[in-house]
């Protein structure tokens, strides 16, 4: 697999939901961003976004691009990984309140309540503290989100917004209920790709 020495090349994986918005985000926090759409793309990157979205028609797309078992095993490899909102869903080892057939990627010994917040409708936006984020809350942006239900041992929360645990982080792998990439503010890219470059070495 090749790797970018220096700046980390971090893929958005590009099946559906809200790819741009990552790209800019990414490059705004200094990595160099590009779509992943097939398993020779998901070689080449040093480590991923999944975004925001519709993680039922995610989980579907990913069977039919082959990319399922490929995301499995580099995440089991230690590749590092940010989900955000329809992307946490698709990192819990668990879901509730699913599709029947719906298939996750798994990386986080967490379960995840998918629209637990609510409907479209009942979408919202709040301040939230990040650990590991010292100046000043985020602005999360909440829509039709996922929270967490419960964790493993092995789990670090990050962030808890009225009771409910909203951003997690296991080893390499991070995920927020909320998308940072809407709001301009790029310093959960920053944090995600920070931690990249530590474990990449650069
Ligand atoms: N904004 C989002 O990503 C919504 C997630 C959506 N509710 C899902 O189940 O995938």
């Amino acid at each position: 697999m090749s790797r970018t020495s220096g700046t980390p090349t971090i893929g958005v994986l590009a099946l559906q939901g809200d790819v741009r918005e990552h790209l800019i985000a990414l490059a705004a926090a200094d990595a160099v961003a590009r779509p992943v759409r097939r398993p020779e793309e998901l070689a080449d990157v040093d480590a991923l976004v999944i975004p925001g979205g519709e993680s039922t028609t995610m989980s579907k797309l990913a069977v039919i691009f082959g990319l399922l078992e490929p995301l499995r095993e580099r995440i089991r490899e230690g590749m590092p990984v940010y989900g955000t909102c329809a992307g946490m869903i698709m990192l819990a080892n668990k879901i509730l309140d699913g599709r029947d057939d719906q298939e996750t990627v798994g990386g986080i010994d967490m379960i995840v309540r998918r629209n637990a917040f609510g409907r479209q409708n009942e979408s919202f936006e709040a301040a939230v503290d990040v650990k590991g984020i010292n100046d000043g809350p985020v602005e999360g942006v909440f829509i039709r989100a996922p929270w967490v239900e419960s964790v493993g041992g092995a789990v670090d929360v990050l962030a808890v917004h009225d009771g409910h645990t909203v951003a997690v982080r296991q080893g390499n792998v991070l995920a927020t209920s909320f998308h940072p990439e809407l709001t301009g503010d790029h310093r959960m890219h920053a944090l995600f790709v920070d931690s990249v470059a530590k474990t990449l070495g650069t």
